[in-house]
């Protein structure tokens, strides 16, 4: 296949040339179609990399209710995401050779590129894990999230441990449950959908709590020459403690979700139980200087924490819903059209979402349009937002933190030269390919 006249990230208008191996053969101007070659007119679109999301949670096995690896990785296509990376808190939880290779056969529905982490609780067996072609360890729980999988301080150190003697990166969620205030989820906190519920959430596992974890967890890497990536960091005190931390040395990278760069307690009162994830939202005050650390440059990866539960789990009291918010599907959108408004640069954009995790997590092959990389596309016209609606997203549950803001959709998206998404931009009409994903640690 070739796309002409697509513009790049950085601004330059070139054509791109796929190869029969998936791979883009050359990045170039003024190509000529080979006989037979499929020419895709991009003229005044942009062509950038697909997003490499590595905290999503596709609830397989166990939790297929809420969303499999079609229903996800539909969402994820419909996006712009390109490889996912799934975390551990499945049913049965992968932190096992066994377990992995249940997730992994589950996996094989998915439309996009995949890495699957191996999770770390008492029981965890380390040896037949790492035999797996495993993408890295976590998300390692330091309190207790959906799942249940909070661990105590010996064994994150166990778990550092064999993660660096394996050069393998760790990726954290950092919260201190002896720092959340029990006395906030005391009183009358109303029902679902009151400003006082997602409020409430927010009071309770406090800000202390996640700079907390994550300084004790920088220094736990620190002292064994870890690699620690902190996942979703939703205070700027936490994403300063990573930045300073890898400015002395440590291996330490942040990460930070859309939902605390666009949601704050102040925005998202509606919400109720809706708005209820760990860490939860915080401030509008946090939020402004969390999303101008990502404006300056000082976040290394956005992605999402996708965390989907059905609408009817949602609607239990405050302390009965399950944590966590869908946003594979909006990840790009969101950004994009902060790069419209001149919020970010669209550079900025590619390098959180797709060129800087790729790096960090050893995918060569991902995560840039260059010759040579895999032809992971995604064509977009960066001037034509529209509004989030539920009704017009693929995951399963079918509701979203984010209606009515608005996002910048992709119209094609490209696995390995494959497209797996396509968007009549007059209609709007969605269709999707093969499920062509793979195991990014195994190609
Ligand atoms: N973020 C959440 O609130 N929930 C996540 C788990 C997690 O990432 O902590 C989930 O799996 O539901
Ligand atoms: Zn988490
Ligand atoms: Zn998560």
């Amino acid at each position: 296949m070739l796309i002409t006249g697509a513009t790049l990230a950085d601004g330059r208008v070139r054509d791109v040339r796929i190869g029969d191996d998936g791979r883009i053969a050359a990045v170039s101007e003024g190509l000529g179609a080979d006989a037979g070659e499929r020419v895709l007119e991009a003229r005044g679109r942009h062509l950038l990399p697909g997003a490499v999301d590595v905290h999503v949670h596709f609830r397989e096995p166990g939790g297929s209710h809420k969303e499999t690896w079609t229903s996800g990785s539909e969402s994820a296509a419909a996006g712009g995401v390109t490889t996912v990376v799934d975390q551990p808190n499945t049913s049965p939880p992968t932190v096992d050779g066994a377990a992995f290779s249940s997730k992994a056969a589950l996996a094989a529905d998915s439309l996009v590129d995949y890495g699957i982490n191996g999770g770390v609780t008492p029981d965890w067996d380390p040896e037949s894990l790492f035999e797996r072609p495993l993408f890295a360890l976590g998300e390692v729980f330091l309190a207790d999230s959906t799942g249940d999988m909070g661990i105590d301080a010996d064994l994150f150190a166990d778990a550092l441990d064999e993660a660096s003697a394996r050069d393998v990166p760790v990726t954290v969620h950092a919260e201190d449950a002896t720092l959340f205030d029990e006395s906030a989820l005391d009183g009358d906190l109303g029902g679902v959908g009151t400003a006082a519920t997602v409020d409430a959430w927010s009071a309770y596992r406090t800000a202390d709590a996640e700079v907390a974890a994550v300084e004790r967890a920088l220094a736990a890497a620190a002292d064994r020459d870890a690699r620690v990536h902190v996942a979703h960091t939703s205070t700027p005190e936490a994403v300063d403690a990573v930045a300073d931390a890898a400015e002395g040395g440590t291996a330490a990278t942040c990460e930070v979700t859309p939902h605390h760069l666009y949601l704050s307690r102040e925005r998202a009162r509606s919400l109720g139980t809706f708005g209820r994830m760990n860490p939860p939202l915080r401030s509008e005050e946090r939020r402004e200087a969390l999303f101008a650390r990502l404006a300056k440059g000082a976040v290394d990866v956005v992605a999402t924490d996708h965390a989907p539960h059905t609408v009817g789990e949602k609607r239990a009291g405050l302390v009965d819903a399950p944590s966590g918010v869908p946003g594979v599907e909006t990840l790009y959108p969101l950004l994009l059209e902060s790069a419209r408004k001149g919020e970010l640069s669209l550079e900025r954009v590619r390098d959180v979402v797709a060129a800087n995790p790729a790096e960090i997590f050893g995918l060569d092959r991902k995560g840039g349009v260059a010759e040579g990389r895999d032809a992971d596309l995604v064509l977009v016209d960066t001037a034509d937002p529209r509004e989030i609606e539920a009704a017009a997203l693929h995951s399963a549950p079918a509701w979203t933190p984010f209606e009515g803001l608005r996002g910048v959709f992709p119209e094609m998206t490209l696995v390995r030269g494959e497209v797996v998404y396509e968007r009549d931009p007059a209609t709007g009409a969605a269709s999707f390919g093969e499920p062509v994903g793979r195991n990014v640690r195994e190609s």
